[in-house]
């Protein structure tokens, strides 16, 4: 069943279309991510979903209601947790619950919320002013809000913008415990590559307020991915582009740096070197296919220059190559 359905969902500020009749459906149960760079319009699509801000063109169905028409019923049924700070500093973890529960209407709220506060380990807590409260447990704390009323999806909007690696990777796993005990769908959106991979069953990828792909991490890298060889030599002989072309797409030349794209780097490795003569590498790197060159291929962004030559690390790709 899906529980999110947006069909051309579109949002113009006065000529400037920041969102451009994106479509997508979300099944229930789904960790499901909207990923794209700075300024793709992610946080628009989020505002439009959650009744924030008027829809220009388009509709989406939440829950089997259309925020268009329903945008108070949808805010009803649904949870939401934002990069910007939505706790009160001077209350305490309770009473920033109490006022969560006041504005959703929540009935027994004490029961559920005693009952979160237990579930991600801050109970003790409850009564301690929330701007003492570390990182990562202001995040526990903002999660048993959006919680609080029982919602059938939570939206998340670049929930781990700014954190620290560990509080990131706990946050991770705090995200996919909730959405298997609490069966709480999430949307999420990020522009960490890594950490859709990581969490979201598909995804669609967002970029100048289009969707330019929709899958699963590994359909999408399986389609748009490869490993990517980039080579830089001390001389380029004739005829040599022309024999890499054999072994995969050679898509950038220029200064004896040669970039050739294949799909696992490790088994063509011994031939690419055969063909360029191995005393003749300067420098080489393997990028292995993840989301970063699924969307370097779909954007057709360019190419990070070649980091120095590192023999070691050659020699030791080279000898994996052999076995
Ligand atoms: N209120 C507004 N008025 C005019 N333009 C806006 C407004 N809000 C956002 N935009 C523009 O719409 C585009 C999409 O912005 P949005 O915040 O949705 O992007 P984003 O993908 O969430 O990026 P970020 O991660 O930087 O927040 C941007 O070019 C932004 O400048």
């Amino acid at each position: 069943m899906n529980i999110v359905i947006a069909k051309n969902l579109t949002k113009k500020y006065g000529d400037f279309v920041a969102v451009d009749h994106i479509s997508f459906e979300i099944e229930k149960g789904e960790i499901y991510g909207l990923l794209g760079p700075n300024g793709a319009g992610k946080t628009t699509t989020i505002k439009m979903l959650t009744g924030l801000t008027p829809i220009t063109e388009g509709d989406a169905i939440i829950a089997g209601i259309s925020v268009k028409k329903k945008p108070r019923e949808v805010k009803k049924r649904i949870g939401w947790i934002s990069s910007e700070v939505i706790l009160d500093d001077e209350l305490t973890a309770w009473e920033n619950l109490e006022i969560q529960a006041k504005l959703l209407g929540v009935k027994n709220w004490r029961e559920k919320a005693d009952q979160l506060l237990e579930y991600f380990g801050i109970k003790e807590f409850k009564n301690r002013k929330a701007g003492k409260f570390s990182t990562g447990m202001r995040k526990k704390l903002e999660v048993s809000m959006a919680l609080l009323h029982s919602p059938e999806i939570i939206f998340m909007d670049e929930p781990t913008i700014g954190l620290d690696v560990n509080t990131r990777a706990s946050l991770w796993n705090l995200i996919k415990q909730i959405n298997r005990d609490y069966q709480v769908t999430i949307l999420l959106t990020t522009h960490y590559m890594e950490e859709a991979d990581m969490l979201c069953n598909r995804i669609s990828i967002i970029n100048r307020g289009k969707i330019i792909a929709q899958g699963t991490p590994e359909e999408l890298k399986e389609k748009y991915g490869g490993d990517l060889i980039e080579i830089e030599l001390k001389e380029v002989k004739d005829g040599v582009i022309s024999d890499l072309e054999s072994v995969g797409k050679v898509i950038k030349s220029e200064d004896k740096k040669i970039a050739i794209k294949v799909g696992n780097a490790e088994e063509v490795l011994l031939k690419v070197i055969g063909i360029v003569g191995q005393n003749n590498i300067k420098s080489l790197k393997i990028n292995k296919s993840s989301l970063d060159t699924v969307f370097l291929n779909l954007t057709g962004g360019s190419l990070e220059e070649n980091e120095e030559f590192d023999a070691r690390r050659f020699y030791a790709m080279l000898r994996r190559a052999r076995r």
